[in-house]
């Protein structure tokens, strides 16, 4: 989709290439970060299964909260429960009070019949307030407890499921809507309550206004009805705008964050990166914003529509109670009380229909949330895998015939691929980009589970393990590993095995991190990380030494490292492959590189080349008999003699 232009001109959005030009480059870009299936899947929801599925909704987030906070919870309920007594006990007591004071009679007389249900007025008003400050302040305590439980059920749900569902396509644009769900489950909780104590309101004023006459509640209620679905219309419009512009509010995000945040301040700077993703950042805004303004346009011009046919409908209702009052069919007094009664329950459906609106439009939120959870549930490992323990640390790590595609992925990214790695051996897979090297080590992790063959340790496969028991058994080195703002020790250690000094300090020992430590203000309590007071900022290199560091420490029977010595100088690398052999002695090593004058150590290598395995041997095999091996490694050989 991307156009010649697009390609040819420098995109810093202020360019000559005039208004057609930018229209196509927006268009592109929209295109570029749409999210179709969230859109289609948000269209398909309508307001009616909306309704069918709001009471459980309501339920789960009331669950949730009663777990997370059961005192604030029942107060809440309580609190909601008393207010709508209250409101009809005052409600009752002031028509009451109506209609003893339009009464005939002495009006001395009337003033005392009426006093005591004022005072019961003023008692209500009273109490009410008092729950209403009980209910800000319940609430309050509540709401971030209850948010932080539904982020924390994704975060787990996510941990739980399937790699593989992770990789899927449109995967974080499911997590980020899924999030704005979380984030708005306690809405959902005060919503309801507010539409329960507008319920409560109406059912006191309805109860009256039956009383009065019968005819007057149904009247109001079909009355309120074009308006409602005005509103909840318009709720839907505005919700299904958030969907479809998802997408691009989250690349509104990434680029925001590494427009600001250090890690990619360098590029920013030197390739003048700042004014074309400025430029995309505007065109994007634009794009978003316009989207958004068309969906309040229409949830205005909805709410308008209801609001004028409310206006209409109320209308009508007024005039009914002329009517009724001029052609005897009600007393004066009763038509006072009746007065009063109508205003209140005319309140409390706009309450119902206001408060009914938001809560639909949370409920869809909170369905996306919910449906993210489905959904990882659907796939999470527990459902996918056996629960197989081992019985030891395994000796031997089997790949049988395996084949391996990616969700959605045109080819196999392995195909027929076969190897075995034992423990006291060094195994190396080399390839050029893309070969499939580290889709194989996830596999013989047990990260990812075959499409077809089958991945086993000990004769046990990897589909049939308990796969939180099977890690313990692993220690990983992958390409892209993650800098965690923790310190040195959790970085390593994440909380497991021996945390104390002496071993973290052995496994520094082993990777070469034991050079830094006089260097970082508190050993192996410092911050990593200058993005917090009091933190340190490692170099490109020290992470990976803390990467390895993480690994060694595992003291695992399997040790998988993809690219280890990537950023480590002569002395560090030097240091990683002699201490290799050595940490061979109890474990099976799987050893991805690229410098292949470092898998001399391997007792075996194996070349990938487009999935398949076109050599194996060892080193000094492949360096003897043509191949791809040899074509590589020459080409390195004769880099390094140009250079020297
Ligand atoms: N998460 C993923 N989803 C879809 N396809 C993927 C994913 N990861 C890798 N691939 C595809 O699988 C193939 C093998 O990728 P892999 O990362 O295993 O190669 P590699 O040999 O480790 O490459 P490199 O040397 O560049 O690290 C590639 O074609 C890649 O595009």
């Amino acid at each position: 989709m991307t156009s010649a232009s697009t390609q040819d001109q420098p995109d810093t959005g202020t360019s000559e290439a005039g208004a057609p030009d930018e229209t196509s480059r927006a268009q592109d870009e929209e295109f570029l970060y749409r999210d179709e299936s969230r859109h289609q899947a948000g269209a398909q929801l309508t307001t009616g299964t909306m309704a069918r599925r709001l009471p459980a909704l309501v339920l789960r987030s009331l669950k949730m909260a009663w777990q997370v906070d059961r005192g604030a919870t029942a107060g809440l309920l309580a609190c909601q429960i008393g207010t709508g007594v209250l409101a009809a006990l005052g409600l009752l007591a002031v028509t009451g009070s109506i209609t003893a004071l339009i009464s005939s009679g002495d009006i001395t007389e009337r003033l005392w019949e009426a006093a005591p249900q004022l005072a019961v007025v003023a008692a209500a008003t009273g109490l009410r307030a008092l729950l209403g400050i009980t209910v800000t302040w319940l609430t309050g305590r509540l709401r971030p407890v209850l948010a932080r439980a539904a982020e924390l059920t994704m975060i787990e749900a996510a941990l739980g499921a399937e790699l593989a569902a992770n990789n899927k396509p449109g995967y974080n644009d499911f997590y980020d809507i899924a999030d704005r769900g979380a984030q708005v489950t306690p809405d959902l909780v005060d919503e309801a309550q507010d539409v329960l104590a507008a319920t409560a309101t109406l059912a006191a004023g309805a109860t009256v206004l039956a009383v009065l006459h019968p005819v007057l509640l149904p009247l109001l209620l079909l009355a309120c009805l074009p308006q409602a679905a005005a509103y909840v219309r318009a709720a839907r419009v505005v919700y299904l705008a958030g969907l479809e512009t998802s997408g691009r509010r989250r690349m509104l995000h990434k680029l925001r964050w590494h427009m600001a945040y250090m890690e990619s301040s360098e590029e920013m700077r030197a390739c003048l990166a700042g004014p074309f993703l400025t430029a995309r950042y505007r065109r994007l805004a634009a794009s978003v914003n316009a989207a958004e303004r068309k969906a309040a346009n229409t949830g205005a011009w909805m709410g308008l529509a209801g609001a004028v046919a409310g206006g209409v409908a109320a209308a009508a209702v007024w005039a009914a109670l002329l009517w009724l009052l001029a052609s005897g069919r009600m007393s004066l007094a009763a038509g006072g009380g009746a007065v009063f009664a109508l205003q209140t329950a005319t309140g409390s459906v706009r309450g119902i229909i206001n408060g009914g609106a938001r809560l639909v439009r949370t409920g869809w939120y909170v369905q996306d949330w919910q449906n993210f959870l489905d959904n990882a549930h659907g796939q999470a490992m527990t459902a996918s895998r056996g629960t197989k323990m081992l019985s030891a640390p395994p000796e031997r790590f089997e790949v049988r015939d395996v084949t391996y595609r990616y969700d959605g992925a045109p080819k196999d990214s392995l195909s027929g691929v076969s190897l075995q790695v034992r423990r006291g051996e060094i195994i190396a897979l080399v390839g050029e980009n893309g070969s499939g090297k580290s889709t194989l080590s996830r596999l013989i992790c047990g990260l990812l589970l075959p499409t077809a063959g089958e991945v086993a340790w000990d004769h046990v496969a990897t589909a049939e393990m308990d796969p939180w028991e099977a890690w313990k058994h692993v220690a990983l080195v992958p390409q892209k590993y993650t800098y965690l703002p923790l310190s040195m020790r959790d970085n390593i250690t994440f909380g497991q095995g021996d945390t104390a000094d002496a071993a973290v300090l052995a496994a520094c020992e082993a990777s070469g991190a034991t050079d830094m430590l006089p260097h970082l203000r508190s050993g192996l309590d410092t911050l990593l990380t200058s993005e917090w007071f009091g933190g340190q900022q490692l170099s490109g290199g020290q992470w990976q030494r803390v990467v390895l560091t993480r690994a060694f420490h595992r003291q695992a029977a399997l040790l998988v490292m993809d690219e280890p010595t990537a950023a480590l100088d002569a002395r560090a690398e030097h240091r990683i492959f002699t201490g290799l052999r050595d940490l061979a002695k109890d474990r099976a090593i799987l050893l991805i590189t690229h410098r292949l004058a470092n898998v001399a150590i391997a007792d075996k290598i194996i070349v990938l080349d487009q999935g398949r395995i076109v050599q194996e041997g060892s080193y000094e095999e492949l360096t003897r008999e043509p191949g791809l091996f040899r074509s590589l490694w020459e080409l390195q050989q004769r880099t390094t003699g140009e250079a020297a």
